[in-house]
């Protein structure tokens, strides 16, 4: 069983129990449901925008605590000072130390951000979940979804007024997952199976096989100034970084100098 699979598993669990304790039709009345959407979309596509979707994440089932001393509040109201693009928030407790309270935080101090919920979703359920918390771009990943999943999760997304990002890993997954629903596709550097890259590699050899129409990201494993003019240069106009930020003691400072070196 690989990592994703147990994630999978628990993420299944932990679903069927929130929906036993609050209904989709208390969720459309709750918290930030009636929100208009900040749009990841057009903050990536202004030629002014630094691209960085900067993420909030207090450990991985990789490197395990990566940050225990920092407030969501103060990590991301830095993070939109420095100058994000949008902001990344883990939501998923078990596995990465998030949890629903995390999200809501960062909305409430930063309203007007695209703010992309980092869970695995795996049900309607959660979209739903994620607009009464306040994100504007859900997550959903080819690895653990068939297409017709992504297909029908996508249509949640858009007619909840939302915006998708699809994360792929390599081309099978890229030509499989495609379709009308995605405004936004990344490529994990990281393998989600075994948690083994430390490169961009998947980025680059993926950047010509993604359709010109689509907005390419480039997700993990980044840390260098020149790895994202590179990854610029084959045309991606998002950079999604949480743990070179998030493993030093002053997190948005980080970002601010990451940002000083690729303007
Ligand atoms: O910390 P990094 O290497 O900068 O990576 C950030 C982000 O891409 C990573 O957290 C991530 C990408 N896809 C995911 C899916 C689930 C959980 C986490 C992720």
């Amino acid at each position: 069983m690989t990592i994703l699979d147990k994630i999978i598993e628990n993420k299944a669990r932990e679903v069927a129990e929130r929906k036993a304790l609050v209904s989709i039709e208390e969720l459309t009345k709750k918290g930030y449901f009636a929100k208009t959407t900040n749009s990841l979309k057009t903050s990536l596509l202004n030629p002014a925008s630094t691209g960085i979707i900067a993420e909030f994440k207090r450990k991985s089932p990789s490197k395990g605590i990566i940050n225990a001393d920092v407030t969501v509040e103060e990590v991301t109201t830095g993070y939109v000072q420095a100058g994000a693009a949008c902001l990344s928030v883990l939501t998923d407790m078990d596995f990465f130390g998030g949890s629903d309270e995390d999200i809501l935080a960062a909305r409430k101090a930063n309203p007007t951000i695209p703010i992309l919920r980092k869970d695995f979703i795996i049900d309607e359920y959660q979209i739903f979940e994620a607009k009464a918390l306040g994100a504007d771009v859900i997550l959903l990943i080819a690895a653990n979804l068939t297409p017709t999943r992504i297909y029908e999760l996508g249509k949640v997304v858009k007619d909840l007024g939302m915006e998708t990002l699809l994360e792929v890993h390599d081309q099978e997954e890229l030509d499989r997952s495609l379709c009308e629903y995605i405004d936004v596709v990344g490529v994990n550097n990281r393998n989600l199976k075994n948690f083994a890259e430390q490169n961009v590699n998947a980025s680059l050899e993926l950047a010509e096989k993604i359709p010109s129409h689509c907005i390419k990201i480039s997700e993990s494993c980044i840390s260098q100034p020149e790895t994202i003019k590179q990854l610029r240069e084959v045309g991606y106009r998002g950079f999604l970084i949480g743990e070179t930020f998030m493993k030093t003691p002053a997190p948005a400072e980080t970002l601010k100098s990451l940002i000083a070196q690729i303007q």
